[in-house]
């Protein structure tokens, strides 16, 4: 049985034994724990999940889009990706320039009333038009604020004795220590803002740190997550931070390491349960590779056709609504 599965399917029957019930800000529930570890040897393979269908290429479009500092959703859309749809859709339909139907609680809504199912499909498929074709529209709706690609690559810092500001590449600076300073153990990105309380920065990132560490020839990530929905985030979470691993590793010359997983509120949602007891129900198949394009050097120059995914047969994908 492949380590990848093995450790996510032991932290869901974890989560099941021994999490607690817990009230949510989605209004859904979940059944959570606090704290869990996870190890990814990433010359055992890719730690793409084969215990369901994950899909790659919306994990490394995602990805992608981190690394290069982009925060609006067109993107994204130009990729096929709809996973972050719902979050810049919200700040539409809260807007005074939307005219449309009352989309108020549309996550849950969606989800229990077939009729109202139908006008919210309508008015997202407006959006995405909209997003796609107008600059306009794209600048003002599509737009996600200060979300992980502006922490990762334009993140602000105030001295706070001559509050002066300045600007900084996280990401860029950290592959440079990499390569320059590799006993260091202070290469670590953040993207938690103090500010994120306040909410005025519109999603509080859940991957909120990773660090790079060098283990002799080989470059290990740590990333730590202070919230994460077992069944839909998570399988993103580790196949996302393998790739980045990956893709630092062959800029800096070194072995793809060890992902290491940190989780805080680690829950199952209460309309998960039927999914993740399918998915539990599985046998795990072997792992699938990584191809990248080896002629790119730069992590900053990759784009979706560099990167492949060899020898993936998973099972069967599980749907699952999204809590908003
Ligand atoms: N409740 C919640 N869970 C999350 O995992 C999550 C958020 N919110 N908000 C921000 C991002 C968006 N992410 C998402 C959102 C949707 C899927 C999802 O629906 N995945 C499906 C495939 C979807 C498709 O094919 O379009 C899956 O089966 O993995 C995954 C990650 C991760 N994050
Ligand atoms: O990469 C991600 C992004 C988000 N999530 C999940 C974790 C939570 O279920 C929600 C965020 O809700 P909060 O109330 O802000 O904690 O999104 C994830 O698992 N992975």
């Amino acid at each position: 049985m492949n380590n990848a599965d093995k450790q996510y399917l032991d932290l869901g029957r974890k989560i099941l034994d021994k999490g607690v019930q817990k009230g949510d800000r989605t209004g859904t529930g979940t059944i959570s724990i606090t704290g869990a570890e996870m190890r990814f040897d990433l010359s055992e393979g890719f730690p793409l999940l084969t215990t369901k269908r994950v899909p790659f290429r919306l994990i490394a479009s995602e990805m992608l889009w981190f690394i290069k500092g982009m925060t609006n959703i067109r993107y994204l859309l130009q990729n096929n990706n709809n996973i972050w749809n719902e979050w810049a859709f919200k700040k539409w339909v809260e807007s005074d320039e939307y005219t449309g139907p009352d989309m108020t609680d549309f996550g849950i809504r969606s989800q229990q009333d077939e009729e109202f199912n139908k006008l919210y499909e309508d008015q997202m498929d407006k959006f995405k038009k909209l997003v796609l074709e107008n600059d306009d529209f794209a600048e003002k709706f599509g737009e996600l604020g200060r979300v992980y690609g502006s922490q990762w690559r334009n993140a602000f810092y105030v001295n706070p004795d001559t509050m002066e500001v300045k600007t900084i590449d996280p990401l860029k600076e950290a592959i440079q220590q990499i390569k320059e300073n590799p006993t260091s153990r202070r290469i670590l990105v953040s993207s938690w803002n103090p500010d994120n309380y306040k909410g005025h920065a519109g999603l509080p990132c859940c991957h909120h740190q990773f660090q790079f560490i060098v283990r002799e020839d080989k470059l290990d990530l740590v990333f730590d997550m202070r919230s994460n929905d077992y069944l839909l985030g998570l399988p993103f979470n580790i196949a996302g931070y393998a790739l980045l691993n990956h893709l630092v590793a062959h800029e800096t010359g070194y072995q793809p390491g060890e992902v290491i997983y940190h989780g805080k509120d680690v829950h199952i949602y209460q309309n998960h349960l039927d999914q993740v007891k399918e998915q539990l129900s599985r046998k795990p198949k072997i792992l699938p590779t990584l191809k990248l394009n080896l002629e790119k050097q730069s992590v900053f120059d990759f784009e979706m056709e560099d990167l492949t995914i060899e020898g993936y047969y998973p099972h069967p994908s599980i749907k699952a609504p999204v809590a908003v």
